[in-house]
């Protein structure tokens, strides 16, 4: 794929010690993504898939093998590279405009210029009505709006997403893919995005990357050339369900995802 690599994975190997033994949860994953490219990651249950996550954030250590964002070896974790897990990591003592704002780099910033920033990551999610309101207040998926706005509004270079619409109900899970892409579309970024699911998986990803279990490796990457933008819709068009074939026949040929 042409474009200038962001993030690059080498020769990521990941064992685990455990009182059974050691378990290789990675083998030489190996990948190259490209600046503003958006990679959806499927694969079986145990594949390793929140492990290369969690080593790309820079939460785990690697085995054997490299992670380098922008060139430079990833060696904990970083600004440039945002998080947003399952389950909704807000403070509940903030409300949604203080959890928005804790993203911001340079978290003393109370300029105009700063505060806008933060209204506008609000409006994006649609939550302007809901900014000086506890999230306590706020359904599940109102709780993964925060997150999201508050990952963009740090804005990282990369945004490391695992299963972020999980724990969501399917209506509420398909607004928020939209928005995703909508966002994503306007404000281009690296993102690598961890699912289950392979109609989220299609509709989010240029590339996708499925994964093997046992241990866990790329088993193949599929290219997803649907034109933008993206929408509920896109999911009837035949080409998307001819990707979803192959994508589907690839992960279920394995292990119970
Ligand atoms: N801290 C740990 N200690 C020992 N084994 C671990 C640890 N973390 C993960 N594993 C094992 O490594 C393998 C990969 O786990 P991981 O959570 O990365 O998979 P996954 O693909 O994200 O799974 P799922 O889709 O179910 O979330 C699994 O077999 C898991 O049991």
């Amino acid at each position: 794929m042409a474009g200038q690599i962001k993030l690059a994975i080498k020769h990521i190997s990941k064992t685990y010690q455990s009182e059974r033994g050691e378990m290789l949860a990675l083998h030489d994953i190996n990948l190259g993504i490209t600046e503003n490219e958006f990679v959806t990651v499927i694969g079986p249950s145990g594949c390793g898939k929140s492990t290369l996550l969690n080593i790309i954030a820079g939460l785990e250590q690697a085995t054997t093998g490299q992670i380098f964002c922008d060139g430079a070896a990833v060696e904990g974790t970083g600004s440039e590279r945002g998080v947003v897990f399952q389950q909704y990591a807000l403070f509940p003592w903030l409300t949604v405009r203080q959890n928005v704002a804790f993203g911001l780099k340079i978290r003393q910033d109370k300029s105009a210029a700063a505060m806008a920033r933060v209204a506008r990551y609000i409006d994006m999610v649609g939550l302007t009505d809901f900014a000086e309101r506890y999230p306590k207040e706020l359904s599940g998926g109102m709780r993964q709006r925060v997150a999201i706005a508050r990952a963009y509004a740090a804005d990282p270079a990369v945004l490391l997403m695992d299963e972020p619409f999980g724990a969501l109900d399917a209506q509420t899970r398909g607004q928020l893919q939209e928005e995703l892409l909508k966002t994503w579309e306007k404000e281009q970024k690296t993102c690598f995005f961890i699912t289950h699911d392979v109609d989220e998986a299609i509709l989010l990803g240029q590339r996708i990357v499925i994964m093997d279990a046992r241990p866990g490796t790329v088993k193949e990457i599929v290219n997803v050339d649907l034109a933008y933008p993206r929408n509920q819709q896109t999911r009837l068009s035949e080409e998307f369900l001819a990707i979803k074939k192959h994508v589907w026949e690839q992960v279920y040929s394995g292990a119970a995802v």
